[in-house]
């Protein structure tokens, strides 16, 4: 099991150096200061994660993680939960919209298995249930603590294992009917702000159905009185195995300098976690595209992480941070590929 303080410890301010010598580098490419706008950020801070002045991101994956909600029996979704296992299945036979957005952004998918109440069996699967589904948050603590640090080592391990591979960027991904409550439990304990700021329609239900997913989230966080200063203890009584895996991707990423691109509401609420144990982190994360969610732009606000894109998604899976791959893409090859005013033979701005 990781030892996670020893995790965190690992996770160190970016490269100045790095930093600097890339910053150095924009300002002799063929373009007027500041032209590419946050392009030139992104190749910036790309450099500072990867300790590499020109980095490159050869490699790419986004790890979906699935999971179950006992909350769902609550009614706080438009869907059954049996879409969540079917939707695996349906990763792993390429047919949904994360498989044609990573086909074209040269991404491998890798689909975790870490608490589908249902069996699952598929030889491109990784199986690693910590239980089948959470409890009913509105009723018990979702999971135990036992059992969030287990769901924390699956993204950890599975990081480790894509980057003894070759990892240069990985985008965060997640499937889980009702995982939308539990994210906007979270969001609102960690960020102190009414359940109603931060709890929207999530697949798609209705005004009647909203006002009773808002009292859904009011009770868990009532009867199960998380301690906001305990950023695991919040995350064991109200989150999802899917969300601490991701937290698990996202601070082992980042240990190890690799950069993730984090998706919607729910993988940013991940990311809230994931600060909230190890604020350095949120240096190696970008945002990939602004959810049309209720709660994802506070979430993002409070990171101070600004979305690459807006898209108006609201699907998950990991399909807006796989098109932000594309952007940082272009801004590495900007980086990487513009002559200088010296090679190119084109005069600078006069002194
Ligand atoms: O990423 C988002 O911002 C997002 C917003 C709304 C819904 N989702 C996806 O929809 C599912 C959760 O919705 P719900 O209504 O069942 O809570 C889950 O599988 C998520 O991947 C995802
Ligand atoms: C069909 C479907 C696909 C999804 N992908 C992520 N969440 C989802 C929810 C539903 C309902």
């Amino acid at each position: 099991m990781v030892d996670l303080n020893a995790l965190i410890e690992k996770i160190t301010p970016l490269d100045s150096g790095s930093v600097e010598q890339a910053r150095a580098r924009q300002s002799q490419l063929t373009k007027p200061p500041g032209s590419l706008g946050r392009l030139e950020e992104i190749a910036v801070q790309m450099a500072g994660i990867t300790r590499s002045v020109v980095p490159v991101v050869q490699r790419r994956a986004v790890v979906v993680m699935a999971a179950d909600h006992g909350v769902t029996a609550e009614g706080v979704s438009a869907y059954p939960k049996d879409v969540t296992p079917q939707m695996v299945l349906n990763f792993l036979s390429g047919g949904a919209a994360i498989n044609a957005l990573a086909r074209q952004a040269q991404s491998d998918v890798t689909v975790v298995d870490i608490g589908v109440a249902a069996d699952l069996e598929h030889p491109n699967l990784l199986s690693r249930k910590v239980r089948r589904g959470t409890a009913n948050m509105a009723r018990e603590a979702a999971m135990s603590q036992a059992e969030v640090l287990q769901a924390i080592n699956v993204g950890v391990e599975v990081i480790e294992n894509l980057a003894e591979q070759g990892l240069d960027l990985v985008a965060t991904g997640e499937m889980g009917i009702g995982n939308t409550t539990a994210a906007s439990a979270l969001t609102a304990c960690f960020l102190d702000v009414p359940v109603e700021y931060v709890t929207g329609r999530g697949t798609g239900i209705d005004d009647q159905q909203l006002a009773h997913k808002v009292r859904i989230v009011e009770q868990a966080i009532t009867h199960n009185a998380p301690d906001a200063a305990q950023p695991l203890d919040v995350l064991a009584k109200l989150g999802g195995l899917e969300i601490a895996g991701l937290v698990g991707v996202i601070l082992a990423a980042a240990a190890r300098h690799i950069p993730s691109i984090i998706d919607g509401f729910i993988s940013s609420a991940a990311a809230l976690v994931a600060c909230a144990l190890a604020p350095t982190v949120r240096d190696y994360l970008f945002a990939g595209h602004l959810s049309v969610e209720r709660g994802h732009r506070l979430i993002l606000e409070k990171l101070h992480l600004e979305p690459l894109l807006n898209l108006q998604l609201r699907l998950g899976e990991g399909t807006g941070a796989v098109l932000a791959m594309h952007i940082i893409e272009g801004a590495l090859r900007t980086h990487q590929e513009m002559a200088t005013f010296a090679e190119a033979g084109v005069s600078n701005k006069n002194a």
